[in-house]
């Protein structure tokens, strides 16, 4: 009889891994992040990084950081968790208790968006703005709307 694989990968690393391979395809050059959203049967229902409005073209876009809110990225660029809502393409209903998986911790317009959504679960990758006010106030909002969040093992790596 074959032996059973022992490496296997876990949900959480599988779907880990979708966040990331879909943060490879943001422009960003700073900060690439990549979000998947799975519900509690383990289907992904969507994925989404980081990136422009779809008119705006990457050359026309002003890919670094400014004092001139015209000319920073900040103030026009979709958050991946954004847009892995936007990209949803099924009932609103589907998607509470659900699980996102980001490759960065949620910004706190996203914690907002996120416990709107229904998403019941916030799993990470880096934290890497960890102890900024707008970091705290995403933790508070999470904490306040009952939404766990913990950060990923990756015992297989990413390669
Ligand atoms: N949870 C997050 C946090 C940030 N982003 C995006 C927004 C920007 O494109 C980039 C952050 O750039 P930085 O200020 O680090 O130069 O990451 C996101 O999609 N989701
Ligand atoms: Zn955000």
């Amino acid at each position: 009889m074959a032996e059973q694989r022992s490496d296997v990968i876990s949900w959480d690393e599988f779907f880990m891994r979708v966040a990331f391979a879909a943060k490879l395809r943001s422009k960003d050059p700073n900060t690439q992040v990549g979000a998947c959203i799975a519900d509690t049967d383990h289907r992904i229902l969507s994925v989404g990084y980081n990136g422009t409005p779809h008119a705006i073209t990457d050359e026309a876009f002003p890919w670094g950081d400014s004092d001139d809110p015209l000319n920073d990225k900040h103030s026009y660029v979709i958050h991946a968790e954004a847009n892995a809502i936007l990209n949803f393409r099924g009932s609103l209903k589907d998607m509470q208790g659900a699980t996102v998986y980001v490759t960065l911790f949620p910004c706190h317009e996203c914690a907002k968006l996120l416990v709107q959504a229904g998403v019941g679960e916030v799993v990470y990758l880096d934290d890497k703005y960890a102890g900024t006010m707008d970091n705290l106030i995403s933790k508070r909002t999470l904490d306040s709307c009952g939404v766990t969040y913990r950060k990923v093992q990756m015992p297989h790596g990413l390669s």
